[in-house]
């Protein structure tokens, strides 16, 4: 079974707030647009990926990730996160009735192709499932197998949202690179330790990271 990935990318120039401290205003939106673009990059990679469709309103992230070789749909509800996903699931299906489809967030910039396939050959064992963030308390991945509605709930505990909406909860050891989203500084660092595509790489050379606590 081969996945549709649905990524959705708010503007650039709203996107990356809790990383202010880390990321000047005039850096921000390029850091968001490397890490999406390192995200799409691994997912294009990836052996269980059909195609990659990016929900946004970003014409200039959508024409860099359409580069990549992303089909870009617009996010028309215009209503937050879940309602992009709902939007861009429905239009997917509607041309592939039968596809297997998995939201995957923008800000996984460590991301590596055979890691996201073991996620995904998982969750092909269920109607919906879910990966948890490196945190254990949002969601990274959330995955519905063919003829299934996605039913996204992303956003302040999303884990335990998903959980109680009946996705089931993937477990699997060593695909810390699926996991490791980037939301503050010290979601960065992690991601840099893992390893970053080229793209976040470059611009994150550009940043004055302090080392861990205690150094
Ligand atoms: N298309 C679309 N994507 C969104 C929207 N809101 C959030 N996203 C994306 O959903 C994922 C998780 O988003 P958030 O954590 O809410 O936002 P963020 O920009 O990553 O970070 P913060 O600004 O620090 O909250 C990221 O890939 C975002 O770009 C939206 O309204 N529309
Ligand atoms: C939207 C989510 O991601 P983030 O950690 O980026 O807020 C989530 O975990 O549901």
């Amino acid at each position: 079974m081969r996945w549709t990935v649905v990524v959705p990318l708010k503007p650039l120039a709203r996107a990356k707030s809790r990383l202010a401290d880390t990321a000047a205003d005039g850096l921000r939106p390029g850091l968001a647009l490397a890490f999406a673009q390192d995200t799409v990059a691994a997912v294009l990679a990836c052996a269980a990926v059909l195609d990659v469709a990016v929900v946004t309103d970003d014409v200039l992230a959508g024409r860099e990730l359409a580069a990549l070789g992303a089909r870009v749909v617009p996010d028309e509800p215009g209503g937050g996160l879940n309602a992009a996903l709902a939007h861009a699931t429905a239009v997917v299906r509607s041309r592939s009735p039968e596809s297997p489809v998995a939201a995957l967030n923008a800000d996984l910039p460590a991301l590596r192709p055979t890691e996201l396939a073991r996620v995904l050959d998982t969750a092909a064992e269920f109607p919906r499932s879910f990966l948890p963030d490196a945190a254990a308390i949002g969601t990274t991945l959330l995955a519905a197998s063919p003829g299934r509605e996605l039913l996204p709930a992303f956003g302040t505990d999303s884990r335990a949202r998903h959980r109680a909406s009946g996705a089931v909860e993937i477990g699997l050891d060593a695909v810390d690179s699926v996991r490791q989203d980037v939301d503050t500084g010290a979601d960065l660092r992690a991601a840099l330790a893992l390893g970053v595509g080229p793209r976040t790489a470059a611009v994150a050379a550009h940043l004055l990271l302090p080392g861990p606590p205690g150094r």
